[in-house]
C-alpha cells in the first residue's frame, strides 16, 4: 500500500527542514500543505494568532487536544519557557506515530508528552498521571463535536481555573456552533473571535479565544 498524508508531510520535513530547528519544520510543513498537498494543520496565517494568544499567556502547564501531524505542538512547545510543559491528546495512532517523529526531528520532545487514545477518557486522568493541578492554556483542535464535552470535562475535573485561556480552532469551517454558543454564553467565559483564513485557502474560519472567569 502507498503512503499516507501524515508520512508524505513527514518526508518533506525531513528532507527540506533542519533537525533540531523548529522554525524550518513550520515552514517546511507550510509550503509543503501550501503547494503540494492541503493538510488540516492550523496553518501559517491562523499560527499567528496562536503564537500571540500563546506568548500572551505564556503558560507553565498547556494542553493540546488534537495533535494530528503535530504542527501546532511544535508551534506551541517552540514558545514555551524552560521548565514549562504540554500534553497533547490524539486520538489517531497513526496520526501520532507521525506526530512523534515531527516533534522529535524539531528537538521538542522534552517539552511535550503525547498521550494517544480518546479524550473524554484521558482528560479525567491528567491530574493523576501527570500531576496537572490544572491548565493554563488550552487549544482545541480535534473533533469539533467534542468542543463542548470536553470543556465541560476540564471544568468538572477541576483543569481550568481562573485565568486559564481556551483557544479554539475552526470555529466558522469546519464549525463548532455549539461550542460558539456555550462559550460565548456562559458568564464563566469571556470570549473574543479572531477572524482569519481555512489553513491555505481563502474559505474564512478563525479561533475563538475565551478566558476562563472561574
Ligand atoms: O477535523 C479536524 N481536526 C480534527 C483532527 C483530529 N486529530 N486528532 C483528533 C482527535 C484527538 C483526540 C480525540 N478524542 C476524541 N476524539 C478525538 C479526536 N481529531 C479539522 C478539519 C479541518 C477541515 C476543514 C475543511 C475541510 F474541507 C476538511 C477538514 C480543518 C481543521 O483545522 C481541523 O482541525
Ligand atoms: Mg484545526
Amino acid at each position: 500500500t502507498g503512503s499516507s498524508r501524515p508520512q508524505r508531510m513527514l518526508k518533506a520535513v525531513q528532507k527540506n527542514a533542519t533537525k533540531g530547528d523548529p522554525e524550518s519544520v513550520i515552514s517546511a510543513i507550510d509550503y509543503y500543505c501550501r503547494h503540494k498537498e492541503w493538510a488540516m494543520n492550523v496553518g501559517d496565517e491562523k499560527g499567528l494568532i496562536l503564537d500571540s494568544v500563546l506568548t500572551e499567556v505564556n503558560p507553565s502547564t498547556a494542553l493540546e487536544l488534537g495533535t494530528y501531524c503535530g504542527y501546532s505542538t511544535v508551534r506551541i512547545a517552540r514558545l514555551l519557557s524552560p521548565g514549562s510543559k504540554l500534553i497533547t491528546v490524539e486520538f489517531n495512532p497513526a496520526f501520532a506515530a507521525v506526530a512523534r517523529q515531527i516533534i522529535a526531528y524539531a528537538g521538542l520532545q522534552d517539552k511535550v508528552t503525547l498521550v494517544e487514545g480518546p479524550s473524554g477518557d484521558l482528560i479525567p486522568k491528567m491530574k493523576a498521571r501527570f500531576g496537572i493541578k490544572s491548565f493554563d492554556f488550552v487549544f482545541l483542535d480535534h473533533w469539533k463535536d467534542r468542543y463542548v464535552p470536553d470543556t465541560k470535562l476540564l471544568e468538572d475535573c477541576g483543569l481550568v481555573s481562573e485565568g486559564s485561556v481556551l483557544l479554539a480552532d475552526n470555529v466558522i469551517c469546519p464549525g463548532a456552533p455549539e461550542y460558539l454558543k456555550y462559550v460565548r454564553n456562559s458568564p464563566r467565559y469571556e470570549s473574543r473571535y479572531y477572524k482569519s483564513n481555512l489553513e491555505y485557502t481563502k474559505v474564512e474560519d478563525g479561533l475563538e479565544k475565551s478566558v476562563f472567569l472561574g
